[in-house]
């Protein structure tokens, strides 16, 4: 080791950028003040990635993640390193083994909220306990901290409407602001850095992090701009150009209407803080600057998208049991559900002959990102009219999206299968035609991923006739919507 004063550890995980960042700000002040230098470690745990069904697209586009974040870390001096841990289990020795090797004296990083995340701190914390003199972790993923939002009686928000009007109540009282720049700490010198090599590798050139993401199944995610830059250039651009009509757009999956930045929220390249701070204050601007209602409308509506994520996120930290495959509404788990492969590989694969559902299942198959409103549609469709398990939807979108991300994926799952807190009451079941009417009028979004039927007309696209379908090669509806919605209700009902 370089240095008997031992160095800090900044562990990143799924807050892959160097602003807004409360950990690594609070270690490089630690570093700073203890005249140690700053080391910085991310730790790849393929089996248990596998385990929680990441799609490949979603790991490529991490790959890439890592890659920016190390080049900026590089030109700050502070290489980042690179540990393999097969599963969570491992990494409290893979990290322990590093501690020592590197003579780390302080630990910091990011809480996650998840059973088997929470697990694994835990376990760090008690075997680094001996070596080190203090682990640190912070909150981060939500915009308010997890638990800071109770109703009169101090218990958590079940429904979303009185939790958003607490939650805009405390933003509004007590400001959020973002986390300062880290301060200026010492950099690893060579010694330091050859002890951290022997155990782990130096992220310093794309070919690095590629040969250490080389085993994991990985799926190209290049059409999706990766790190830090990028994330902040896509949210400005979206506030500049296009916040102002997502009250308009945001459910016409055929426009550019919504941000497309959830990928970044997803692993942390941005905050949910910076969202929040640069849409507040383009709304702030536009009121000033006499804008229209519908304009301000605009970005409020996309605020309150903002804080659905944190409500699912508190929802999450305060009822852990969600990340386990349990219901919210656990006598929901006394339904029979399907058993019907055919329907659910149909349901997959875009087959089941409903346009707009099997339009999105390409979607999804081909970009690795769906549309907010086709992924409740496509949601109710399974679980409603195939009447099939909502985790089994909720493990294949994980295993496609590239912005896969447990507590919204999960309440996304749960509110569409009326299983979840404040979801769609069991009877209110969206019928994916009338969907496809009124959300995709003349059938861009069809025609797009369907090319098939491109030639109908803009009233025949959402449903076509017997003759229609044969002509275009387009499976016959693989259920009758009408009878499957009323049975869906019944067995609803049927829980009493
Ligand atoms: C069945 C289902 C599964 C979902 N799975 C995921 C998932 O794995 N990862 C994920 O990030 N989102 C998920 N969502 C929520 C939402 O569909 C996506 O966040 C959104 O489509 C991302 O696109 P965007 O960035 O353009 O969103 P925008 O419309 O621009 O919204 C801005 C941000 O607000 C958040 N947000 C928007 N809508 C929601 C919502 N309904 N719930 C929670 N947060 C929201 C996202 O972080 C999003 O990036 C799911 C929704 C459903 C119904």
């Amino acid at each position: 080791m370089s240095d008997d004063k031992g160095c800090v550890l900044h562990w990143f995980r799924n807050d892959l950028r160097l602003a807004d960042n409360p950990a690594f700000t609070a270690a490089a002040t630690k570093a700073a003040d203890d005249e140690r230098p700053l080391l910085c470690c991310f730790v790849i745990c393929p089996n248990q990635w596998q385990q929680h069904d990441a799609a490949p697209i979603k790991l490529d586009f991490l790959r890439r993640s890592l890659i920016e974040l190390a080049s900026a870390l590089e030109k700050l001096g502070k290489p980042l390193f690179l540990l393999t841990a097969d599963d969570f289990t491992t990494v409290p020795k893979v990290l322990e083994d590093f501690v020592e090797a590197v003579d780390a004296r302080a630990l910091y990083f990011n809480e996650e909220y998840a059973v088997n995340e929470h697990r694994r701190d835990q376990a760090v914390a008690k075997r680094l306990k001996p070596l080190i003199e203090c682990v640190h972790s912070y909150r981060d993923q939500s915009i308010l901290p997890v638990k800071s939002i109770r109703t009169n009686a101090g218990e958590p928000y079940k429904v979303f409407t009185p939790y958003k009007r607490s939650w805009l109540e405390v933003a509004d009282t007590s400001p959020i602001s973002l986390w300062p720049k880290p301060s200026k700490s010492r950099n690893p010198d060579k010694k330091l850095i050859s002890a951290a090599a022997e155990l782990s590798v130096r992220a310093d050139t794309a070919k690095a992090i590629d040969s250490a993401f080389s085993k994991l199944d990985l799926i190209d995610s290049s059409d999706w701009a990766a790190g830090e830059d990028a994330a902040h250039d896509e949210l400005e651009a979206f506030i500049e150009s296009y916040a102002e009509d997502y009250d308009r757009l945001r459910d016409r999956p055929a426009e550019d209407g919504t941000s497309r930045i959830s990928r970044f929220l997803a692993n942390g390249t941005l905050s949910g803080r910076q969202c929040y701070v640069v849409a507040t204050e383009a709304r702030r601007r536009l009121k000033s600057g006499g804008a229209s209602e519908d304009a301000v409308k605009g970005i409020s509506t996309w605020i309150s998208e903002l804080i659905w994520r944190d409500f699912y996120i508190h929802l999450m930290t305060d009822n852990p049991r969600l990340s386990m495959h349990q219901p919210f509404k656990t006598e929901t788990d006394k339904l029979k559900w399907n058993d019907d492969e055919a329907g659910f590989e149909a349901w997959c694969e875009g087959r089941t002959g409903i346009p707009l559902v099997d339009a999105a299942m390409k979607q999804l198959n081909q970009t690795g990102w769906m549309h907010n409103r086709l992924r409740m549609v496509t949601a109710m469709f399974l679980t409603k009219n195939l009447f099939l398990d909502w985790r089994r939807g909720e493990q294949y979108f994980m295993q496609k999206l590239i912005d896969g991300y447990l507590p919204s994926n999960n309440g996304g799952w749960q509110w569409s299968a009326s299983t979840g807190t404040d979801a769609a009451p069991y009877f209110r079941v969206f019928n994916p035609v009338s969907q496809s009417r009124s959300h995709d009028p003349d059938g861009a979004f069809i025609r797009k991923y369907l090319p098939e039927l491109a030639s109908l007309d803009n009233k025949s696209i959402h449903e076509p006739d017997k003759n229609q379908r044969k002509d275009c090669g387009y499976p016959e509806a693989i259920v009758d919507l009408k009878a499957t919605r009323a049975s869906a209700i019944e067995r609803f009902k049927a829980l009493g």
